[in-house]
């Protein structure tokens, strides 16, 4: 990139930068040579020239933009297939994606979670059968549990799987139509098969909901097979390429060996066998609420790419009325706006990566029969997966509004990240939902504090601050780190008091749970926060980096603490001993820490590495040729392509000329 010819703001951006970009791209990469296989994989794809778009996608129909989504999606499979055979290489497939979708691909569910479905739902024999298939691409899936009817509360879910013992299958209904399923990617026109959540019946009893893996279409024709009713939901705000569909079933049969038996099983004479945990069941939402974390944090980079760069190329206005027009990037508040964007992509990647370490290791226990941190990890997944996810739609539409008018263009691309990177904050488990799964576990957590046992790591600070609520406040990262602890435990107090109050008043423990739930999600809230802010800061402190780096980085890590407090100041005058002079010492500190970042800011998003293809911006490219890009794109519209269109002559001669009379 280093031999582009580049606006000269960029290239004086890039000269001012305090520490090396190479090493940070390293250090986010995990090592030298990640980053030379990550771009050696990059290069390969996009010089891939039938990955390249002769049309821009936004010109197309919905129909033919999905038909290119599923050509590229195999050209890209095909490549990966031989890339990963000749170097023995695992690529990260979801930044390349966002280059050749643009949007989302049609096999996302496939493998986002069909595959992974399969792997933590299926015996070893059902890996066996099905795992190398879907793998290879021999049969094409995606996961079918919401439903017109029902998403969040998956118990209600009402597709019926009745077990029959004298032909030993399960018979698949969905007679209403709200239990038809609802919004599965890839299920509109892709997919041949599908992991359907039903509920169980044998012998007219329920047994709660259970994942099957079913065949919809004919492997040769992709019709529809007989019992089976699938299409596609619509347009929608994003994730057009994903091939949302519908599914329903009539009198559909499978075998019983269908149902992935690793948690619960049903025997061939249709004995139920109960699993170590029913909770199991859930395991694969818990996986991919991990990967929205890290999927946050691109998100995040791209966003924050584009609008940075876009920034330090537009010239707008004057800070002093005798100098020229200023970048807009020298404007206080252009980096306010901005460099929180970039702080939460690094805060989001190292959470991700602790996270991941949680979700491994529970996993292991798992393995061994070993359950007892499976809920610290579900209300931690939870919480973080729904503060992370509306951190990055807020950061992300905050950076497309940075960027002006060209921020509305779609050839900038903002619309398109913000359109799937909001996705990300309703699908597996809407946000409030979550939070107040978090709660669920926070109460337990007070309730177990206040009776004097030892708590899991992520909530011990309940018990801290049961023994002393009393910390002196100091304007130390590890203070605000201590200050985010004390107003998540006080919320989590207030909350739990509010649900007693209801209780002495006579209210039974659901319906006070639902008057208490505001104060409940708050504390949810912070309690993420607390994690947010904990880890992140750890994660950087213990990082092992030159020290020019080690201060840039530590730079945006405090940021992010601060930003935080500011923006959340009342809760720490409630609930903790900070000052009105300590948050003024803070607004002092976010100024500061903006001016410091200020000449690193380019080089900071230059280091996520972002290709242009994977940008996609005509306002974020490394070369910064910002005006140039917006009018060859604007001139690749159809109605520029002919100099009179017809509507001229069918309708506003027409128009004019009555107006004439
Ligand atoms: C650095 C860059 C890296 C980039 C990396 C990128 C990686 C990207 C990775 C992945 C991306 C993949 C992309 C895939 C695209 C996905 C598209 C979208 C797909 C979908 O949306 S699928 C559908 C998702 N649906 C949901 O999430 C439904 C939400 N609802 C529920 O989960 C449940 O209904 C509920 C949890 C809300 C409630 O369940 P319920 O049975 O009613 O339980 P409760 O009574 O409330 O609680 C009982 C008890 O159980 C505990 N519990 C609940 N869930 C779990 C669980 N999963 N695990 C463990 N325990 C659980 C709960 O805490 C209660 O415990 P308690 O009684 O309090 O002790
Ligand atoms: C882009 C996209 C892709 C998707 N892909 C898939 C897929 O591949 N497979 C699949 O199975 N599903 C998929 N989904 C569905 C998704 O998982 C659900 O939409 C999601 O879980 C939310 O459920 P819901 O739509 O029922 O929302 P609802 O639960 O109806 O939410 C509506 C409102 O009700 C509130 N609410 C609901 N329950 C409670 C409660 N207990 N307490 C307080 N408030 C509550 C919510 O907070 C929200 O404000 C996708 C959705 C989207 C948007």
């Amino acid at each position: 990139m280093a031999n582009v010819k580049c606006n000269p703001d960029l290239v004086r951006e890039r000269a001012k930068c305090s520490f090396d970009v190479n090493e940070l791209i390293h250090l986010i990469d995990g090592g030298e040579n990640a980053t030379k296989e990550k771009r050696h994989f990059e290069e390969t794809i996009f010089s891939v020239k039938e990955l390249q778009d002769a049309v821009p996608e936004e010109y197309l129909s919905h129909k033919d933009r999905y038909e290119n989504a599923v050509r590229k999606a195999t050209i890209l499979r095909d490549v990966c297939r031989e890339y990963m055979k000749k170097y023995n290489y695992k690529p990260n497939r979801f930044r390349v994606g966002h280059g050749v979708f643009k949007d989302v691909s049609p096999f996302l569910l496939h493998d986002g979670m069909f595959v992974a479905t399969i792997i933590g739902q299926g015996t070893p024999e059902q890996q066996a059968e099905w795992l190398p298939k879907a793998e290879n691409m021999q049969i094409i899936g995606t996961y079918a549990q919401t439903e017109l009817g029902h998403g969040s509360f998956i118990r209600g879910l009402e597709t019926r799987a009745t077990y029959d013992p004298k032909t030993e299958e399960f018979i698949l209904n969905n007679a209403t139509l709200s239990s038809f399923k609802w919004w599965p990617g890839g299920l509109g026109s892709t997919v041949n098969h599908c992991i359907v959540v039903a509920q169980l019946f044998i012998n007219g009893k329920s047994y709660g909901i259970q994942p099957f893996i079913v065949q919809i279409r004919d492997l040769n024709t992709h019709k529809p097979l007989p019992g089976v009713k699938v299409g596609e939901i619509g347009p929608k705000m994003g994730f057009q390429t994903a091939n949302n569909g519908f599914l329903g079933f009539e009198n559909f049969r499978i075998p019983r060996m269908n149902m992935l038996m690793k948690n619960a099983q049903v025997l061939k004479d249709g004995t139920f066998v109960k699993g170590m945990n029913e909770k199991l069941t859930y395991g694969t939402m818990v996986m991919v609420r991990v990967g929205i974390v890290g999927d946050c944090s691109l998100n995040t980079s791209l966003a924050a790419t584009i609008a940075v760069r876009y920034s330090a190329v537009r010239h707008q206005s004057k800070i002093k009325a005798k100098e020229p027009e200023v970048q807009i990037l020298d404007y206080v508040t252009q980096q306010h706006k901005l460099f929180i964007a970039i702080a939460s992509s690094h805060v989001f990647r190292n959470v991700y990566s602790w996270l991941s370490k949680s979700y491994l290791n529970v996993m292991k226990d798992l393995a061994q029969g070993k359950q007892d941190h499976l809920p610290e990890l579900h209300a931690t997944a939870c919480c973080l997966k729904a503060v992370c996810s509306r951190d990055a739609g807020s950061v992300v539409e905050e950076c497309r509004l940075a960027c002006g008018g060209h921020g509305y263009m779609t050839s900038s691309n903002l619309p398109l990240v913000y359109g799937f990177t909001i996705a990300t904050v309703t699908y597996e488990g809407e946000q409030t939902v979550l939070l107040l799964q978090t709660a669920r576990y926070l109460v337990k957590a007070w309730l177990a504090a206040l009776q004097g046992k030892v708590l899991a790591p992520s909530v011990s600070y309940l018990s801290d601050w049961l023994k002393n609520d009393n910390v002196r406040w100091q304007n130390t990262p590890e203070g605000i780190v201590k200050g985010f602890q004390h107003v998540a435990a006080g919320k989590v107090k207030a909350a739990y008091d509010t649900i007693q109050k209801y209780i002495k008043l006579g209210k039974d423990y659901e319906d006070a749970w639902n008057l208490a739930s505001v104060q409940l999600m708050k504390a949810s809230e912070a309690h993420s926060r607390s994690i947010l802010c904990e880890v992140s800061w750890g994660e950087v402190i213990r990082t092992s980096a030159s020290p020019n780096l080690l201060q840039v980085l530590k730079q945006l890590a405090q940021l992010y603490l601060v930003y935080w407090t500011l923006e959340t100041s009342g809760d720490f005058l409630v609930y903790s001993n900070i000052s009105k002079d300590d948050i003024a010492i803070l607004r002092e500190k976010y100024e500061e820490l903006l001016a410091a970042i200020r000449p690193n800011a380019v080089g900071l998003v230059d280091a996520f590495d972002l290709r242009d293809e994977i940008l996609h911006s005509t306002l974020g490219s490394y070369d910064g040729r910002v005006y140039e890009r917006l009018m060859e794109e604007a001139l690749k519209s159809p109605l520029n392509q002919e100099s009179v269109n017809a509507s001229f002559h069918k309708y506003l001669k027409p128009l004019m000329e009555k107006a004439k009379l």
